[in-house]
């Protein structure tokens, strides 16, 4: 089944009791049982929920798994992979992630005697070499947040398995319409929801996606022992985002490819972040892995232009924190997405104060390069 047709079908069972075609919201926190310990499948909500299991079928056909996690948050889906190391155990992470992964590695799992080393996790040798004995998973975002920056997922994972480690790829930025990590040797794909996949900036969501029997049972113990689970009515909105992912990303990389290669070549522009862009130093691997190169950029106006202004100035592109929905946002990572990674940390992986990122709607794009036009002319 293609993919276009699996976000409509995959995971739809006509409801039992009416035949509805949609999976009816079970607003139910238990289930009765006909004798002691008698259920099934359906205990407690925590647990089984039959809206939240249709929702975990869709994303893990979609990501070409054999089990889907629903969470609260993309947070919570980080939270319940990590929660597969034990203290004592070393982690591998990519020096461009999110803010709020770096701070969870850094600011949470460093309490519990769990320990990471942040690499460019495109260099091989930088990942080779910081392999210790207890080193138990690599954990990478694919294009990152915020630089776009795209790691061969086939060859950081071959060095990790070589070590016996597992792979977990944050594929947020791609969404599964442009790439699937674990047709590329990832054992682990997990989502923010709350972005492509939710798609309306109306919800908070994470996802985790296993093939691997072992690794499934795990995470179904770590999520259903900590909870953090996906409500039934997000469960529903999620899934009823889900049948128009492949319309809208799409569009998405098709705007985002128009904006960036107007910005590339804008005089006011020092430097555009896109993978797509033929100039880009991550433009083959992207090519080699992805189906489409998405949705984000981001940019560095030239020095001695105001980025205040030029986030300010902007109609259409709405001044917030977030991505992956329908409307146009831009954000500053310095003081907004990224403000949590401590300012030398974050100079050092290459996130400038200035630097702008850009969430490209699907809006058209006639009025979005327009809404670009005139904030550039106020600088
Ligand atoms: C790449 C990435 N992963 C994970 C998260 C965390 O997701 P959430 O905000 O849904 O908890 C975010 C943003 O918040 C993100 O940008
Ligand atoms: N203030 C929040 C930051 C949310 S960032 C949301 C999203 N991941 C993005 O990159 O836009 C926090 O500190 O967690």
């Amino acid at each position: 089944m293609q993919i276009e047709t699996a976000v409509i079908h995959a995971g739809i069972q006509e409801d039992p009791l009416t035949g509805a075609v949609i999976p009816p919201i079970y607003q139910t926190s238990t289930y009765h049982q006909a004798e002691l310990g008698g259920h099934v499948k359906y205990e407690y909500t925590r647990g089984e929920n039959p809206t939240r299991f249709a929702v975990e079928a869709v994303m893990a056909t979609l990501e070409h798994g054999t089990a889907g996690f629903a969470f609260s948050s993309g947070m919570t889906a980080i939270h319940a992979v990590l929660t597969l190391l034990h203290s004592g155990d070393h982690l591998i992470i990519g020096t461009d992630v999110y803010g709020g992964t770096f701070r969870l590695v850094n600011r949470i799992l460093s309490n519990l005697g769990i320990t990471a080393t942040a690499v460019d996790t495109n260099n091989p040798h930088a990942v080779q070499e910081a392999i210790q004995p207890n080193t138990k998973m690599l954990y990478l975002e694919t294009p990152s947040n915020p630089l776009l920056h795209v790691t061969d997922i086939p060859q950081a994972a071959k060095i990790a398995h070589q070590a016996q480690m597992i792979v977990a790829v944050d594929n947020t930025f791609a969404s599964p319409i442009n790439q699937t990590p674990l047709d590329l040797g990832a054992d682990i794909v997990l989502h923010s929801g709350t972005k492509y996949l939710g798609g309306h900036s109306d919800l908070i969501s994470g996802f985790v996606v296993t093939k691997d029997s072992g690794l499934t049972e795990q995470i179904k113990f770590i999520q259903m022992s900590i909870g953090g689970v996906l409500s039934p009515q997000d469960s529903y909105l999620l899934q009823r985002s889900l049948k128009t992912l492949a319309l809208r990303v799409e569009r998405h990389n098709s705007n985002a490819n128009r904006l960036a290669e107007y910005l590339n070549n804008h005089q006011k522009i020092a430097k555009v972040y896109y993978p797509g862009l033929i100039n880009s130093p991550d433009h083959q691997i992207a090519q080699a892995q992805m189906n489409g190169f998405g949705g984000m950029l981001s940019l560095e106006l030239v020095t001695g232009l105001d980025t205040k202004t030029f986030v300010e100035s902007m109609r259409l592109f709405t001044l917030a924190e977030s991505l992956g929905g329908v409307e146009s946002l831009i954000e500053v990572p310095a003081v907004m997405t990224h403000a949590s990674i401590p300012r030398s940390v974050r100079l050092e992986n290459g996130i400038s104060d200035e630097l702008v990122r850009v969430s490209v709607g699907i809006e058209s794009i006639d009025d979005l390069l327009e809404d670009m036009q005139q904030a550039l002319a106020q600088l």
